[in-house]
């Protein structure tokens, strides 16, 4: 049984991964994980009374030794504290939460290394997300002209999304820096021509109602390419939260993107 300790157990979707967890027949919780929450133990929730799983709410006090895998969805204000502690501690880290910074990234690669701890972080765990991103960096090879636009539900924190800012980092390995549109364009409105990333503009929407969604739209001479995925419900990403753990402890670095373990 893998030995997993939820990070924002009480989030939209920690609480979904906590449900994933105690379905799985491999996993076992050993721990839960919020410096906001004042419940001591699990069962303190009525939907999960009939459990004993500790409730932590200070990184010293977690039960380091019980740990196996430390799944990661709270906020980019949190998570870089979060990993580093769980990578420290010889714990592997599974991580979907978005907004580390490039630096960040690598300065957490560097402790995983020192430490002979192997973890993922991943922008999306929706295979149709992991999908999206393969074709839009095959489909830029031959339309370089690309724009993105991600819409999220209204109460997310980061933007644009980490899928997008991935889907445009995978393209930029492939795609030569330039400007797109035209260079004597104004914004009447400030903001109007979306995030600019390496000359890839990026759009983000927030709205009720959406949960994750992606377009990326490509352009060219007489021509358009759109390639779009949905993910409706938070179940979509545990599939990829599921193999990520179970295939976790093979690894020996932080790993970044999910199609790294399929
Ligand atoms: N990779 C992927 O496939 C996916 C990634 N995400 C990402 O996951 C993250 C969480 O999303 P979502 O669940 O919607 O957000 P929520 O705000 O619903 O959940 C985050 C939870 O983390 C808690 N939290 C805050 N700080 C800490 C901390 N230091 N340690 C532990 N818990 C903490 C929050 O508590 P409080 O509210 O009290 O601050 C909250 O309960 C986002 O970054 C999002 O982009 C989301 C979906 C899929
Ligand atoms: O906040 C969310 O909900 C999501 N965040 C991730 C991101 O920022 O890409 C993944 C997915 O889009 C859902």
């Amino acid at each position: 049984m893998v030995k997993i300790l939820v990070a924002g157990f009480k989030g939209r979707m920690g609480h979904t991964t906590v449900e994933m967890v105690l379905n799985h027949p491999g996993f076992e919780l050993v721990g839960v994980y919020d410096p906001h929450s004042i419940e001591k133990n699990l069962n303190e929730i009525n939907e999960f009374s009939e459990l004993d799983v500790p409730a932590y709410h200070q990184l010293s006090d977690i039960a380091t030794g019980k740990v196996e895998v430390w799944i990661d969805f709270t906020s980019p204000k949190a998570v870089f504290e979060n990993v580093k502690f769980a990578l420290e501690h010889h714990i592997s880290p599974v991580v979907g939460t978005t907004g580390l910074k490039d630096e960040q990234v690598a300065q957490l690669q560097r402790i995983a290394k020192k430490n002979q701890v192997g973890g993922l972080i991943a922008p999306n765990f929706g295979i149709s997300a992991v999908l999206l991103m393969q074709f839009a960096k095959q489909a830029a090879k031959y339309l370089p002209d690309v724009e993105i636009i991600e819409m999220h539900h209204d109460k997310k924190l980061d933007a644009p999304s980490g899928t997008a800012l991935n889907t445009a980092k995978m393209i930029a390995e492939i795609r030569s820096e330039h400007y797109q549109g035209n260079p004597d364009e104004t914004e009447v409105l400030p903001g109007a021509r979306g995030a600019n990333f390496q000359g890839m503009r990026i759009h983000s929407v927030r709205l009720p109602g959406y949960v994750a969604h992606e377009q990326v739209l490509f352009g060219g001479p007489g021509e358009a390419l759109t390639i779009r995925q949905d993910s409706f419900d938070r179940s979509s990403f545990m599939s990829g939260v599921a193999v990520a753990v179970s295939k976790i402890g093979k690894q020996h670095e932080l790993l970044v993107g999910l199609e790294n373990l399929l």
